[in-house]
Protein backbone atom coordinates (compact mmCIF):
# COMPACT_ATOMS: atom_id res chain seq x y z
CA UNK A 1 0.00 0.00 0.00
CA UNK A 2 1.49 3.34 -0.54
CA UNK A 3 0.04 6.95 -0.15
CA UNK A 4 -1.94 7.88 -3.62
CA UNK A 5 -2.51 11.58 -4.00
CA UNK A 6 -4.83 10.56 -7.26
CA UNK A 7 -5.87 7.24 -6.56
CA UNK A 8 -9.08 5.91 -5.31
CA UNK A 9 -11.09 8.30 -3.10
CA UNK A 10 -13.13 5.04 -1.30
CA UNK A 11 -13.51 1.37 -0.83
CA UNK A 12 -16.41 -0.85 -1.12
CA UNK A 13 -19.71 0.05 -3.19
CA UNK A 14 -21.35 3.43 -2.74
CA UNK A 15 -24.86 2.76 -0.91
CA UNK A 16 -25.88 6.39 -1.40
CA UNK A 17 -29.53 6.43 -2.46
CA UNK A 18 -28.23 7.87 -5.67
CA UNK A 19 -25.82 4.77 -6.17
CA UNK A 20 -28.55 2.25 -5.10
CA UNK A 21 -30.95 3.25 -7.61
CA UNK A 22 -28.33 3.01 -10.34
CA UNK A 23 -27.83 -0.58 -9.62
CA UNK A 24 -31.06 -1.28 -9.30
CA UNK A 25 -31.74 -0.11 -12.51
CA UNK A 26 -29.68 -2.82 -14.12
CA UNK A 27 -30.63 -2.42 -17.81
CA UNK A 28 -30.12 0.48 -19.98
CA UNK A 29 -30.34 1.98 -23.51
CA UNK A 30 -26.46 3.76 -25.01
CA UNK A 31 -27.32 6.01 -27.85
CA UNK A 32 -24.37 6.59 -30.34
CA UNK A 33 -25.89 10.04 -32.12
CA UNK A 34 -23.19 12.08 -34.22
CA UNK A 35 -22.37 13.44 -37.36
CA UNK A 36 -20.93 9.86 -38.06
CA UNK A 37 -24.37 8.79 -38.72
CA UNK A 38 -24.91 11.28 -41.87
CA UNK A 39 -22.66 8.76 -43.44
CA UNK A 40 -22.90 5.63 -41.85
CA UNK A 41 -19.72 4.11 -43.10
CA UNK A 42 -19.97 4.81 -46.29
CA UNK A 43 -17.30 7.79 -48.16
CA UNK A 44 -17.33 8.71 -51.56
CA UNK A 45 -18.83 5.42 -52.70
CA UNK A 46 -16.83 3.21 -50.63
CA UNK A 47 -18.28 1.25 -47.52
CA UNK A 48 -15.88 0.95 -45.08
CA UNK A 49 -16.45 -2.02 -42.68
CA UNK A 50 -14.70 -0.72 -39.47
CA UNK A 51 -16.98 0.88 -37.08
CA UNK A 52 -18.94 3.57 -38.68
CA UNK A 53 -17.91 6.21 -35.62
CA UNK A 54 -14.36 5.84 -36.73
CA UNK A 55 -14.93 6.91 -40.24
CA UNK A 56 -12.76 9.69 -40.04
CA UNK A 57 -9.81 7.69 -39.44
CA UNK A 58 -11.14 4.80 -41.18
CA UNK A 59 -11.31 6.79 -44.81
CA UNK A 60 -8.64 9.44 -43.62
CA UNK A 61 -10.92 12.00 -43.99
CA UNK A 62 -9.34 15.40 -43.06
CA UNK A 63 -10.67 17.05 -39.65
CA UNK A 64 -12.20 20.04 -41.61
CA UNK A 65 -14.01 18.03 -44.41
CA UNK A 66 -15.13 16.13 -41.49
CA UNK A 67 -16.21 19.29 -39.87
CA UNK A 68 -17.64 20.48 -42.65
CA UNK A 69 -21.11 17.33 -41.99
CA UNK A 70 -22.45 19.54 -39.04
CA UNK A 71 -23.93 21.71 -42.07
CA UNK A 72 -25.92 18.36 -42.90
CA UNK A 73 -27.24 17.66 -39.76
CA UNK A 74 -30.84 18.14 -40.01
CA UNK A 75 -32.25 15.12 -38.47
CA UNK A 76 -35.78 15.68 -39.35
CA UNK A 77 -37.30 12.31 -38.32
CA UNK A 78 -36.42 12.93 -34.96
CA UNK A 79 -38.39 12.34 -32.32
CA UNK A 80 -37.28 12.43 -28.82
CA UNK A 81 -40.47 11.32 -27.10
CA UNK A 82 -40.63 8.31 -29.59
CA UNK A 83 -37.45 7.21 -28.86
CA UNK A 84 -38.31 7.60 -25.19
CA UNK A 85 -41.56 5.48 -25.75
CA UNK A 86 -39.60 2.78 -27.53
CA UNK A 87 -36.64 2.16 -24.59
CA UNK A 88 -39.42 2.62 -22.27
CA UNK A 89 -41.24 -0.61 -23.83
CA UNK A 90 -37.79 -2.27 -23.95
CA UNK A 91 -37.83 -1.87 -20.27
CA UNK A 92 -34.49 0.33 -19.91
CA UNK A 93 -34.66 1.80 -16.86
CA UNK A 94 -31.58 4.40 -17.91
CA UNK A 95 -30.45 5.89 -20.80
CA UNK A 96 -26.80 6.99 -22.00
CA UNK A 97 -26.10 9.23 -24.72
CA UNK A 98 -23.24 10.74 -25.98
CA UNK A 99 -23.04 13.79 -25.60
CA UNK A 100 -20.03 14.68 -27.54
CA UNK A 101 -17.85 11.52 -28.98
CA UNK A 102 -14.20 11.81 -30.59
CA UNK A 103 -15.37 14.21 -33.45
CA UNK A 104 -15.94 17.02 -30.98
CA UNK A 105 -19.34 17.66 -32.11
CA UNK A 106 -21.21 18.58 -29.43
CA UNK A 107 -24.95 17.69 -29.29
CA UNK A 108 -25.94 20.39 -26.88
CA UNK A 109 -25.56 24.78 -27.31
CA UNK A 110 -21.86 24.59 -25.55
CA UNK A 111 -20.29 27.93 -25.25
CA UNK A 112 -17.08 26.73 -25.35
CA UNK A 113 -17.06 25.66 -29.03
CA UNK A 114 -18.73 26.74 -31.80
CA UNK A 115 -18.78 22.79 -33.01
CA UNK A 116 -22.29 22.19 -31.61
CA UNK A 117 -25.65 21.55 -32.50
CA UNK A 118 -26.83 25.35 -32.61
CA UNK A 119 -24.54 26.05 -35.55
CA UNK A 120 -26.39 23.16 -37.55
CA UNK A 121 -29.81 23.39 -39.58
CA UNK A 122 -31.78 22.03 -36.79
CA UNK A 123 -30.52 24.00 -34.12
CA UNK A 124 -32.37 23.39 -31.62
CA UNK A 125 -30.98 21.60 -28.44
CA UNK A 126 -31.24 17.78 -28.91
CA UNK A 127 -29.65 16.84 -25.39
CA UNK A 128 -32.17 18.81 -23.70
CA UNK A 129 -35.39 17.12 -25.59
CA UNK A 130 -33.91 13.86 -25.06
CA UNK A 131 -33.34 14.47 -20.96
CA UNK A 132 -36.97 15.63 -20.66
CA UNK A 133 -38.13 13.23 -22.77
CA UNK A 134 -36.63 10.16 -20.88
CA UNK A 135 -36.94 11.56 -17.51
CA UNK A 136 -40.92 12.22 -18.72
CA UNK A 137 -40.66 8.16 -19.00
CA UNK A 138 -39.41 8.18 -15.56
CA UNK A 139 -35.78 7.03 -17.29
CA UNK A 140 -32.67 8.31 -15.47
CA UNK A 141 -30.29 10.06 -17.94
CA UNK A 142 -26.73 9.73 -18.05
CA UNK A 143 -24.20 11.33 -20.17
CA UNK A 144 -21.46 9.71 -22.16
CA UNK A 145 -18.46 12.16 -22.85
CA UNK A 146 -15.60 11.33 -24.74
CA UNK A 147 -12.05 13.24 -23.48
CA UNK A 148 -10.36 12.71 -26.46
CA UNK A 149 -11.78 15.25 -29.05
CA UNK A 150 -10.46 15.04 -32.72
CA UNK A 151 -11.47 18.86 -33.41
CA UNK A 152 -10.38 20.67 -30.56
CA UNK A 153 -6.87 22.12 -31.88
CA UNK A 154 -5.20 21.86 -28.23
CA UNK A 155 -6.16 17.71 -27.85
CA UNK A 156 -2.91 16.18 -27.52
CA UNK A 157 -2.14 12.40 -27.88
CA UNK A 158 1.20 12.35 -25.26
CA UNK A 159 2.82 15.48 -24.10
CA UNK A 160 6.38 15.71 -25.97
CA UNK A 161 7.51 19.26 -25.47
CA UNK A 162 6.75 22.49 -23.22
CA UNK A 163 4.01 23.69 -26.00
CA UNK A 164 2.35 20.15 -25.83
CA UNK A 165 1.79 20.82 -22.17
CA UNK A 166 0.80 24.52 -22.59
CA UNK A 167 -2.17 23.48 -25.33
CA UNK A 168 -3.12 20.45 -23.24
CA UNK A 169 -3.31 22.71 -20.07
CA UNK A 170 -6.10 24.41 -22.41
CA UNK A 171 -7.25 21.46 -23.63
CA UNK A 172 -8.02 20.51 -19.62
CA UNK A 173 -9.43 23.51 -18.91
CA UNK A 174 -11.99 23.23 -21.95
CA UNK A 175 -12.87 19.76 -21.23
CA UNK A 176 -13.51 20.90 -17.48
CA UNK A 177 -15.55 23.84 -18.67
CA UNK A 178 -17.97 21.14 -20.62
CA UNK A 179 -18.57 18.83 -18.07
CA UNK A 180 -19.17 21.50 -15.39
CA UNK A 181 -21.62 23.25 -17.90
CA UNK A 182 -23.33 19.82 -18.48
CA UNK A 183 -23.18 19.03 -15.05
CA UNK A 184 -25.13 22.34 -14.20
CA UNK A 185 -27.84 22.78 -17.15
CA UNK A 186 -28.77 19.30 -17.26
CA UNK A 187 -29.72 18.72 -13.61
CA UNK A 188 -31.36 15.41 -13.72
CA UNK A 189 -28.28 13.53 -15.11
CA UNK A 190 -27.27 11.01 -12.99
CA UNK A 191 -23.91 9.72 -13.90
CA UNK A 192 -21.01 10.50 -16.57
CA UNK A 193 -19.77 7.73 -18.82
CA UNK A 194 -16.13 8.69 -19.47
CA UNK A 195 -14.64 7.54 -23.04
CA UNK A 196 -11.41 8.05 -24.82
CA UNK A 197 -8.89 8.57 -22.17
CA UNK A 198 -6.51 5.98 -23.05
CA UNK A 199 -3.75 8.14 -24.14
CA UNK A 200 -0.50 8.87 -22.45
CA UNK A 201 -1.63 12.76 -22.33
CA UNK A 202 -4.71 11.72 -19.55
CA UNK A 203 -2.32 9.12 -18.32
CA UNK A 204 0.57 11.94 -17.42
CA UNK A 205 -2.48 14.05 -15.45
CA UNK A 206 -4.06 12.05 -13.56
CA UNK A 207 -4.75 14.73 -11.19
CA UNK A 208 -7.06 16.56 -13.52
CA UNK A 209 -9.11 12.70 -13.65
CA UNK A 210 -9.80 12.76 -9.88
CA UNK A 211 -10.71 17.00 -9.86
CA UNK A 212 -13.43 16.28 -12.74
CA UNK A 213 -14.36 13.30 -10.30
CA UNK A 214 -14.80 15.93 -7.37
CA UNK A 215 -15.98 19.07 -9.44
CA UNK A 216 -19.06 16.85 -10.67
CA UNK A 217 -20.06 15.79 -7.26
CA UNK A 218 -20.02 18.76 -6.33
CA UNK A 219 -22.00 20.72 -8.47
CA UNK A 220 -24.39 17.67 -8.98
CA UNK A 221 -24.39 15.57 -5.27
CA UNK A 222 -24.87 11.93 -5.55
CA UNK A 223 -23.64 11.99 -9.19
CA UNK A 224 -21.46 8.74 -10.53
CA UNK A 225 -18.46 8.37 -12.75
CA UNK A 226 -17.16 5.54 -14.34
CA UNK A 227 -14.00 3.92 -13.48
CA UNK A 228 -12.47 4.92 -17.51
CA UNK A 229 -12.27 8.50 -16.48
CA UNK A 230 -9.69 7.43 -13.62
CA UNK A 231 -5.90 7.41 -14.29
CA UNK A 232 -3.79 7.33 -10.11
CA UNK A 233 -0.33 9.21 -9.77
CA UNK A 234 1.33 6.15 -11.76
CA UNK A 235 -0.84 6.59 -14.72
CA UNK A 236 -2.56 3.64 -13.45
CA UNK A 237 -6.37 3.72 -14.97
CA UNK A 238 -9.13 2.33 -13.45
CA UNK A 239 -7.65 0.04 -10.68
CA UNK A 240 -4.87 2.24 -8.61
CA UNK A 241 -1.52 1.29 -7.73
CA UNK A 242 -2.79 -0.31 -4.80
CA UNK A 243 -5.20 -2.49 -6.45
CA UNK A 244 -8.70 -0.35 -5.42
CA UNK A 245 -11.18 0.76 -7.84
CA UNK A 246 -11.34 4.14 -8.92
CA UNK A 247 -14.43 6.11 -9.72
CA UNK A 248 -18.15 4.62 -8.58
CA UNK A 249 -18.38 1.44 -11.01
CA UNK A 250 -15.69 -0.59 -13.35
CA UNK A 251 -16.28 0.13 -17.31
CA UNK A 252 -13.87 -2.18 -18.64
CA UNK A 253 -16.38 -4.42 -20.11
CA UNK A 254 -16.85 -3.51 -23.39
CA UNK A 255 -18.61 -5.61 -26.21
CA UNK A 256 -17.59 -8.73 -23.85
CA UNK A 257 -18.72 -10.51 -20.42
CA UNK A 258 -16.91 -11.41 -17.32
CA UNK A 259 -16.92 -15.35 -17.43
CA UNK A 260 -19.18 -16.56 -14.65
CA UNK A 261 -17.28 -19.61 -13.78
CA UNK A 262 -13.37 -17.61 -13.79
CA UNK A 263 -14.56 -13.60 -13.20
CA UNK A 264 -16.73 -13.62 -10.01
CA UNK A 265 -13.70 -11.16 -8.52
CA UNK A 266 -16.24 -8.50 -10.64
CA UNK A 267 -19.08 -9.15 -7.71
CA UNK A 268 -16.95 -7.17 -5.44
CA UNK A 269 -17.60 -3.79 -6.72
CA UNK A 270 -20.18 -2.01 -9.08
CA UNK A 271 -19.70 -2.64 -12.85
CA UNK A 272 -21.33 -2.13 -16.25
CA UNK A 273 -20.90 -3.57 -19.39
CA UNK A 274 -21.70 -2.00 -22.48
CA UNK A 275 -22.96 -3.61 -25.79
CA UNK A 276 -22.97 -3.43 -29.53
CA UNK A 277 -26.07 -5.26 -32.00
CA UNK A 278 -23.81 -5.74 -34.69
CA UNK A 279 -20.25 -7.02 -33.82
CA UNK A 280 -18.36 -3.82 -33.92
CA UNK A 281 -20.73 -0.78 -34.64
CA UNK A 282 -21.99 1.60 -31.99
CA UNK A 283 -22.95 5.05 -34.53
CA UNK A 284 -25.10 3.88 -37.22
CA UNK A 285 -23.32 1.91 -40.08
CA UNK A 286 -25.61 1.84 -43.51
CA UNK A 287 -24.83 -2.13 -43.78
CA UNK A 288 -25.08 -4.19 -41.06
CA UNK A 289 -24.82 -7.42 -43.34
CA UNK A 290 -20.91 -6.55 -42.64
CA UNK A 291 -21.27 -8.95 -39.26
CA UNK A 292 -23.23 -11.13 -37.06
CA UNK A 293 -26.23 -8.95 -35.77
CA UNK A 294 -27.09 -10.22 -32.22
CA UNK A 295 -30.68 -11.39 -32.00
CA UNK A 296 -33.27 -10.18 -29.34
CA UNK A 297 -32.48 -13.69 -27.29
CA UNK A 298 -28.50 -13.59 -27.49
CA UNK A 299 -28.44 -9.87 -26.32
CA UNK A 300 -31.45 -11.01 -23.44
CA UNK A 301 -29.19 -13.70 -22.21
CA UNK A 302 -26.77 -11.18 -21.80
CA UNK A 303 -28.98 -9.04 -19.58
CA UNK A 304 -29.54 -12.06 -17.57
CA UNK A 305 -25.96 -12.77 -17.67
CA UNK A 306 -25.22 -9.43 -16.47
CA UNK A 307 -27.53 -9.05 -13.59
CA UNK A 308 -26.32 -12.69 -12.21
CA UNK A 309 -22.70 -11.26 -11.81
CA UNK A 310 -23.88 -7.90 -9.93
CA UNK A 311 -23.85 -5.90 -13.10
CA UNK A 312 -25.55 -3.43 -15.12
CA UNK A 313 -26.07 -3.96 -19.24
CA UNK A 314 -26.03 -1.06 -21.57
CA UNK A 315 -27.37 -1.66 -25.23
CA UNK A 316 -25.98 0.41 -28.07
CA UNK A 317 -28.79 1.97 -30.56
CA UNK A 318 -27.11 4.45 -32.72
CA UNK A 319 -29.65 6.24 -34.53
CA UNK A 320 -29.73 7.02 -38.64
CA UNK A 321 -28.83 10.89 -39.61
CA UNK A 322 -32.18 11.96 -39.46
CA UNK A 323 -33.06 10.41 -36.49
CA UNK A 324 -34.53 7.10 -36.95
CA UNK A 325 -34.24 4.25 -35.75
CA UNK A 326 -33.42 1.31 -38.09
CA UNK A 327 -36.06 -2.02 -37.71
CA UNK A 328 -33.73 -4.27 -36.24
CA UNK A 329 -33.23 -2.23 -33.26
CA UNK A 330 -36.81 -1.53 -33.57
CA UNK A 331 -37.41 -5.21 -33.03
CA UNK A 332 -35.11 -5.93 -30.37
CA UNK A 333 -36.47 -3.18 -28.59
CA UNK A 334 -40.51 -5.22 -28.54
CA UNK A 335 -38.71 -8.35 -28.09
CA UNK A 336 -36.59 -7.84 -25.62
CA UNK A 337 -39.02 -5.79 -23.93
CA UNK A 338 -42.07 -8.33 -23.67
CA UNK A 339 -39.51 -10.58 -22.33
CA UNK A 340 -38.86 -7.80 -19.62
CA UNK A 341 -42.45 -6.94 -18.94
CA UNK A 342 -43.40 -10.29 -17.89
CA UNK A 343 -40.07 -11.26 -16.07
CA UNK A 344 -38.44 -7.94 -15.43
CA UNK A 345 -38.73 -8.89 -11.72
CA UNK A 346 -35.48 -10.96 -11.87
CA UNK A 347 -33.61 -8.07 -13.45
CA UNK A 348 -34.34 -5.02 -11.61
CA UNK A 349 -33.02 -4.34 -8.03
CA UNK A 350 -31.71 -7.83 -8.36
CA UNK A 351 -28.24 -9.44 -7.88
CA UNK A 352 -25.18 -12.10 -7.61
CA UNK A 353 -27.08 -15.28 -6.07
CA UNK A 354 -23.38 -16.68 -4.84
CA UNK A 355 -24.61 -20.17 -6.18
CA UNK A 356 -22.41 -21.89 -8.40
CA UNK A 357 -23.58 -21.64 -12.18
CA UNK A 358 -25.01 -24.31 -14.00
CA UNK A 359 -25.13 -25.19 -17.84
CA UNK A 360 -29.46 -24.72 -17.69
CA UNK A 361 -28.66 -20.52 -17.18
CA UNK A 362 -28.34 -18.38 -14.57
CA UNK A 363 -29.13 -17.67 -10.53
CA UNK A 364 -30.14 -13.70 -9.57
CA UNK A 365 -31.46 -12.89 -6.16
CA UNK A 366 -34.06 -9.99 -5.27
CA UNK A 367 -32.17 -8.09 -3.03
CA UNK A 368 -32.66 -8.05 0.73
CA UNK A 369 -35.10 -11.30 -0.03
CA UNK A 370 -34.76 -15.23 0.41
CA UNK A 371 -36.22 -15.95 -3.28
CA UNK A 372 -34.11 -17.62 -5.31
CA UNK A 373 -34.57 -16.61 -9.22
CA UNK A 374 -33.53 -19.64 -11.89
CA UNK A 375 -33.65 -18.03 -15.64
CA UNK A 376 -33.25 -21.16 -17.80
CA UNK A 377 -31.75 -20.84 -21.21
CA UNK A 378 -30.76 -24.20 -21.76
CA UNK A 379 -33.33 -27.01 -20.80
CA UNK A 380 -31.58 -30.40 -20.47
CA UNK A 381 -32.50 -33.19 -22.79
CA UNK A 382 -33.63 -34.71 -19.08
CA UNK A 383 -35.25 -31.85 -18.46
CA UNK A 384 -33.60 -32.31 -14.85
CA UNK A 385 -31.82 -28.63 -13.59
CA UNK A 386 -28.99 -29.79 -11.08
CA UNK A 387 -28.75 -27.59 -8.05
CA UNK A 388 -25.84 -27.17 -5.91
CA UNK A 389 -26.78 -24.78 -3.11
CA UNK A 390 -24.65 -23.36 -0.85
CA UNK A 391 -24.03 -25.97 2.01
CA UNK A 392 -26.82 -25.81 5.30
CA UNK A 393 -29.46 -24.75 2.63
CA UNK A 394 -33.18 -25.36 3.68
CA UNK A 395 -35.55 -24.64 0.35
CA UNK A 396 -39.47 -23.65 1.74
CA UNK A 397 -40.27 -24.55 -2.22
CA UNK A 398 -40.75 -28.44 -2.14
CA UNK A 399 -42.64 -28.68 -5.56
CA UNK A 400 -40.10 -29.96 -8.15
CA UNK A 401 -37.18 -30.20 -6.17
CA UNK A 402 -35.68 -33.80 -5.45
CA UNK A 403 -32.86 -33.91 -3.04
CA UNK A 404 -30.07 -36.21 -4.35
CA UNK A 405 -27.07 -35.64 -2.45
CA UNK A 406 -25.91 -33.19 0.33
CA UNK A 407 -26.98 -30.04 -0.56
CA UNK A 408 -27.22 -30.88 -4.32
CA UNK A 409 -31.25 -31.18 -5.71
CA UNK A 410 -32.70 -31.97 -9.09
CA UNK A 411 -35.49 -29.60 -10.16
CA UNK A 412 -37.92 -31.24 -12.71
CA UNK A 413 -39.22 -29.05 -15.29
CA UNK A 414 -41.92 -29.84 -17.46
CA UNK A 415 -41.20 -31.86 -20.37
CA UNK A 416 -42.35 -29.34 -23.38
CA UNK A 417 -41.25 -26.91 -26.09
CA UNK A 418 -39.50 -23.57 -24.61
CA UNK A 419 -39.25 -19.95 -26.76
CA UNK A 420 -38.25 -17.89 -24.36
CA UNK A 421 -35.91 -18.26 -21.01
CA UNK A 422 -37.93 -20.12 -18.60
CA UNK A 423 -38.27 -18.50 -14.76
CA UNK A 424 -38.27 -20.61 -11.69
CA UNK A 425 -38.71 -18.76 -8.12
CA UNK A 426 -37.14 -21.21 -5.40
CA UNK A 427 -37.86 -19.88 -1.52
CA UNK A 428 -35.15 -20.99 0.45
CA UNK A 429 -35.60 -20.62 4.77
CA UNK A 430 -33.94 -17.41 5.87
CA UNK A 431 -30.70 -17.91 7.70
CA UNK A 432 -29.90 -21.19 5.43
CA UNK A 433 -27.28 -21.45 2.74
CA UNK A 434 -24.49 -19.57 4.92
CA UNK A 435 -22.70 -22.77 6.18
CA UNK A 436 -19.36 -24.04 5.70
CA UNK A 437 -17.78 -24.78 2.02
CA UNK A 438 -16.42 -28.35 1.26
CA UNK A 439 -13.08 -28.03 1.41
CA UNK A 440 -11.53 -27.60 -1.85
CA UNK A 441 -9.42 -30.67 -3.32
CA UNK A 442 -5.77 -29.86 -3.25
CA UNK A 443 -4.33 -30.73 -6.67
C1 LIG B 1 -10.17 0.25 -30.21
O1 LIG B 1 -10.29 1.51 -29.65
C2 LIG B 1 -11.55 1.97 -29.35
C3 LIG B 1 -11.67 3.30 -29.02
C4 LIG B 1 -12.89 3.83 -28.71
C5 LIG B 1 -14.04 3.04 -28.70
C6 LIG B 1 -15.33 3.69 -28.35
N1 LIG B 1 -15.84 3.17 -27.06
C7 LIG B 1 -17.21 2.73 -27.27
C8 LIG B 1 -18.07 2.90 -26.05
C9 LIG B 1 -17.67 3.54 -28.46
O2 LIG B 1 -17.92 4.90 -28.12
C10 LIG B 1 -16.44 3.42 -29.34
O3 LIG B 1 -16.44 4.36 -30.41
C11 LIG B 1 -13.94 1.70 -29.03
C12 LIG B 1 -12.69 1.14 -29.36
Amino acid sequence: QQKLQYGAQYTGKRTDAAMNKWRSNRFGQFIHWGLYAIPGGVWNGKTYNYAAEFLKSSAKIPTSTWDSLMYQFNPVKFNAKEWAKMAKKMGAKYMTITTKHHEGFCLWPTKFTEFNISHTPYKKDILKELVEAYNAEGIDVNFYYSVLDWHHPDWRYDIKSAEDSIAFRRFLKFAADQLRELATNYPTVKAFWFDGTWDNSIKKNGWWTLEVEKMLKEVRPGAIVNSRLRADDFGKRHIDSNGELMGDYESGYERRLPNPYKDLQVTKWDWEACMTVPENQWGYHKDWSLSHVKSPLELLEMVVHTTSMGGNFLLNFGPAGDGSIRKEEQNIAAEIGAWMQANGHVIYNCDYAGWEKQDWGYYTKQKGSNTLNLVVFNVPVSGLLKIKAPAGTRFKTKQGLEEIAKDQYLFHMPIQLYKVPQVIILETESNSGSGDKYQEAKT
